[in-house]
């Protein structure tokens, strides 16, 4: 584990098809929240127009998931260049050509140094080692996100996406320097939903996560505002 001293910042997941409740939210929890996520049900709702309409000045994490051919995830890259995100993420079991062409394409299309974090979601932390069976991967989450993380880094990711309970190893393997993004992230006592690989949100920043990322106990919650800022008030404890 390192000694480096990180501080964990929030990422506040907008998941809405609702542009005006996407910006409600950016109002509640942009006194605690440094990053606004839009995600899938968003973009494919609103259209790439709100996205840019939402995130605002603000900084924007883009978590498109991009999975396909290298071909037509380097062209993607390309084709969000204009919403100047500042995360990106792409499935790291995409493998090694696509994500080498996610990176050549962010190099190519955003002038130097404003080209997005490109993250590697390694194992999503709604799959637990059953369902990950399931899909053919039979030694469990802690080895698929192993291998992914360090196929990412190698394919020239600057960060990971995983859950809290990988962190400590993944710092073992890879050392301070790739940003480590972690969702699955319950308060205690805060409904699971559909994710499997859980911790709070202090537990995450004593593993050494960078961000945390919180949706639903936040804007769910019946007041954002004050669910945010007890997230961060227990993340600076
Ligand atoms: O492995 C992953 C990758 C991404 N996510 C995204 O994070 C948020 C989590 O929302 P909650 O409401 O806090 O569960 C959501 O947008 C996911 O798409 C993830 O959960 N796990």
């Amino acid at each position: 584990m390192s000694n480096t001293i990180r501080r964990t910042g929030l990422i506040v997941s907008l998941d809405t098809q609702d542009p005006a409740q996407a910006r409600k939210w950016v109002q509640d929890v942009a006194p605690v929240s440094g990053i606004i996520k839009l995600g899938l049900e968003f973009t494919y709702a609103a259209g790439f127009q709100a996205v840019a309409d939402v995130a605002g000045a603000s900084p924007l994490f883009l978590d498109l998931k991009l999975h396909d051919i290298p071909n037509t995830v380097g062209a993607a890259v390309r084709s969000l260049s204009h919403l100047r995100p500042r995360m990106l993420t792409l499935h790291a079991s995409g493998g090694r050509a696509m994500m080498e062409a996610a990176r050549a394409a962010c190099d190519e299309a955003f002038p130097q140094g404003q080209r997005p974090l490109l993250l590697g979601v390694t194992v999503l932390t709604s799959l637990d080692d059953q369902g990950l069976a399931e899909t053919g991967v039979m030694d469990g989450a802690r080895a698929q996100v192993r291998r992914l993380a360090r196929l990412a880094v190698d394919s020239g990711m600057d960060g990971l996406v995983c859950s809290a309970h990988e962190l400590n190893v993944l710092r073992d393997d890879l050392g301070s320097a790739p940003v480590i993004v972690t969702p699955g992230i319950r308060p205690a006592g805060a409904a699971k939903g559909d994710q499997k690989r859980v911790m709070t949100p202090a537990q995450a920043r004593d593993a050494g996560a960078d961000w945390i990322v919180v949706g639903r106990p936040i804007t769910q919650a019946a007041d954002p505002a004050a669910a945010a800022a007890a997230i961060m008030a227990e993340l600076e404890s």
